[in-house]
């Protein structure tokens, strides 16, 4: 079945949370068409069935950890596996979040065409999440659970965008301005590769 996914073409979407991966995403979606995977969406929609592993996830997530490897990308495999025949490409946003993550991914799946880092200051993300998090309904918009999942995007995501510099395949997007203004950047990107 992985030989279903050999030929894909891949994007990782990387950033800090509140970033504007997602919102980002959407926009990808509706210009270019590929299929977006959210890895923080695949584990919420698991929470949400109830499912016993939904409950473990739930409670590492709340405490804006890292859910088990293993779990995060058979999630993402099974995902992409079904939508195989009709994508043009994939997003994958979210993910990796540490560099084993994407060695990983790379082993079992393929590898990535472009990563594209969604990069703002810590405090236009933590603005953005407060704000969300007075309509999102996730359990990890609060000021506590945001300082954590920065202080890990810090420590674990951002090597992981030194690893693939080194491949000559990162586009820095600077996420500061309006979604529009973000968005020319990332669609410039995006037409650079096609
Ligand atoms: N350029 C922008 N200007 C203002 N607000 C923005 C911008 N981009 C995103 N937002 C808002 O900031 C919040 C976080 O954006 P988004 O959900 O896309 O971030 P994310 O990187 O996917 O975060 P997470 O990793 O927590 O899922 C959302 O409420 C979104 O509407
Ligand atoms: N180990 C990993 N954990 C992940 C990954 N993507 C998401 N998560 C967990 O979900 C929440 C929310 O993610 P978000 O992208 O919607 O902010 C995150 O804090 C982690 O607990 C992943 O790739 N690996
Ligand atoms: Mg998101």
């Amino acid at each position: 079945m992985g030989d279903k996914l050999k030929d894909s073409k891949i994007i990782f979407v990387v950033g800090g949370p509140g970033s504007g991966k997602g919102t980002q995403c959407e926009k990808v979606v509706e210009k270019y068409g590929f299929t977006h995977l959210s890895s923080g969406d695949l584990l919420r929609a698991e929470v949400s069935s109830g499912s016993e592993r939904g409950k473990q996830l739930s409670a590492i997530m709340q405490r804006g950890e890292l859910v088990p490897l293993e779990t995060v990308l058979d999630m993402i495999k099974e995902a992409m596996i079904a939508k195989a025949d009709t994508s043009k490409g994939f997003l994958i946003d979210g993910y990796p979040r540490e560099v084993r993550q994407g060695e990983e991914f790379e082993k079992k799946i393929g590898a990535p065409s472009l990563l594209l880092y969604i990069d703002a200051k810590a405090e236009t993300m933590v603005k953005r999440l407060m704000k969300r998090g007075e309509t999102s309904g996730r359990t990890d918009d609060n000021e506590e659970t945001i300082k954590k999942r920065l202080d890990l995007y810090y420590k674990a995501t951002e090597p992981v965008i030194a690893y693939y510099e080194g491949r000559g395949i990162v586009r820095k997007i600077v996420s500061e301005g309006t979604v529009d203004e973000v968005f020319s950047q990332v669609a410039a990107a995006i037409d650079s590769l096609l």
